[in-house]
């Protein structure tokens, strides 16, 4: 299966990276195909408008539905299809978690939609779930000046999941908040020199005692989950 990826922002350029590192590759192997569209090429103003005071007043500008109407024509299509799966970033979504980057790994089709200003007019949103799967998603309790880098760690999020895109599964299995490990936090990793600064390795991952590395591990887990994230712990 090959995932497709589309992007609609006034920065495009963002996902230019996404053509580098193992994303690169990806698409080189035909996992994934990226498509970053400019969502001024929708306007047909001189002066390629996308936004406009908030009616209701308030500060700042709203992103104005038109451009992005018809830029979901040209790019999805006027046809309702549940399968497309379009995603809008933004600060007031719903927080974006492994399970979901889990679930969005075995779709076909996603649309990032990334939003700048101090956002998009809701009915583009009101629209888009009349058509097709909506995803309103937040990275965490702070604030971005777009959805552009928001949809660039999703989409590494997403993209690591899809199977034959790491070279080795196995390492999926044991990372903090993977299926079987999702309330706890990932243990300390160490690897050679054994001495480094007058620190050392902790003996027990030298001992080559599988089961008390196993132990150790789960309580180290345990500890820094307890410290770290008491909510996990619930
Ligand atoms: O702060 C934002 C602005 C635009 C789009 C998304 C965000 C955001 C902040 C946290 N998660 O997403």
């Amino acid at each position: 299966m090959t995932m497709r990826l589309d992007y609609l922002s006034i920065f495009p350029g963002y996902f230019d990276v996404l053509d580098i590192s193992l994303l690169g590759k990806a698409v080189d192997n035909g996992l994934v195909e990226v498509h970053a569209h400019d969502l001024r090429d929708w306007t047909h103003d001189r002066h390629r408008t996308v936004d406009d005071t908030p009616c209701g007043g308030g500060a700042g500008m709203v992103m104005k539905p038109d451009p992005w109407g018809e830029a979901f024509d040209g790019i999805i299509g006027i046809e309702p299809d549940p399968s497309v799966h379009v995603i809008f970033p933004t600060p007031s979504g719903i927080p974006f978690t492994q399970s979901a980057a889990q679930e969005l790994s075995t779709v076909e089709r996603v649309v990032f939609c990334c939003g700048r200003y101090e956002g998009i007019d809701h009915r583009v949103i009101d629209y888009a779930r009349t058509m097709w799967t909506v995803h309103e998603l937040s990275l965490g309790d702070y604030v971005l000046n777009g959805g552009e880098v928001a949809a660039l760690a999703i989409t590494e999020a997403v993209v690591r999941l899809i199977p034959g895109f790491m070279g080795n599964p196995e390492s999926l299995a044991e990372e903090s908040f993977s299926p079987g490990q999702e309330r706890l936090l990932e243990y300390p990793l160490f690897t050679r020199p054994v001495s480094w600064r007058g620190m050392d390795v902790p003996e027990v991952l030298m001992s080559g005692h599988h089961g008390r590395i196993a132990e150790w591990r789960r309580e180290e887990s345990l500890l820094l989950t307890r410290d770290r994230r008491p909510d996990l712990t619930d």
